[in-house]
């Protein structure tokens, strides 16, 4: 019977950003999001863990799940889009929603999936701490509500 691990990876990224919603009014941005909407924008020094299941257990050869180190280029890759920007103006992604921290979990969560080997390892959950007290779990559930159009 094999071992079933779960692997982690923690990586940083530093972005700025301003709250602002395209669907809401100038004054709702302000009331919601307060100092966050401040239209100079403020930054963050993010941390993203990303934690994947396998769909197989712990190589009996290798010891291992996967290597760490191609998990960690794995998400190189998606975080530098992200890393030393703003997201709201050089990332197409926040263009048309809002860059909080659920929001980037998501981004974060899709872009993992197109970028990991397919079908060996199965992506468990995205974490993201936006400052040491704000943290966003995102684990790929949809609810059925609808979308904001
Ligand atoms: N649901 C969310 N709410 C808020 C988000 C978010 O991403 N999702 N983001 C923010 C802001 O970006 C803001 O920068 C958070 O900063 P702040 O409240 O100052 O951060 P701290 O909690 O670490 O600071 P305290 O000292 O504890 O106030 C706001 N809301
Ligand atoms: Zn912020």
């Amino acid at each position: 019977m094999g071992h079933i691990a779960y692997l982690s990876r923690k990586e940083t990224f530093s972005a700025a950003h301003r709250l602002h919603s395209p669907y809401l009014t100038e004054e709702k941005n302000k009331e919601l999001y307060g100092k966050c909407n401040n239209p100079n924008g403020h930054g963050h020094n993010y941390t993203g863990m990303v934690q994947k299941v396998p769909n197989l257990p712990v190589d009996p050869h290798t010891g291992m799940v996967m290597n760490i180190t191609d998990l960690k280029k794995c998400m190189r890759v998606v975080l530098d889009e992200l890393d030393h920007k703003n997201l709201d103006l050089d990332v197409p992604y926040f263009t048309s929603c809002p860059s909080t921290t659920e929001m980037l979990a998501v981004f974060i969560w899709d872009n993992m999936r197109k970028h990991l080997p397919k079908g060996k390892y199965e992506l468990y959950e995205v974490k993201i701490h936006e400052t040491e007290n704000n943290v966003v779990i995102f684990r790929g559930e949809l609810s059925s509500t609808e979308d904001v159009p």
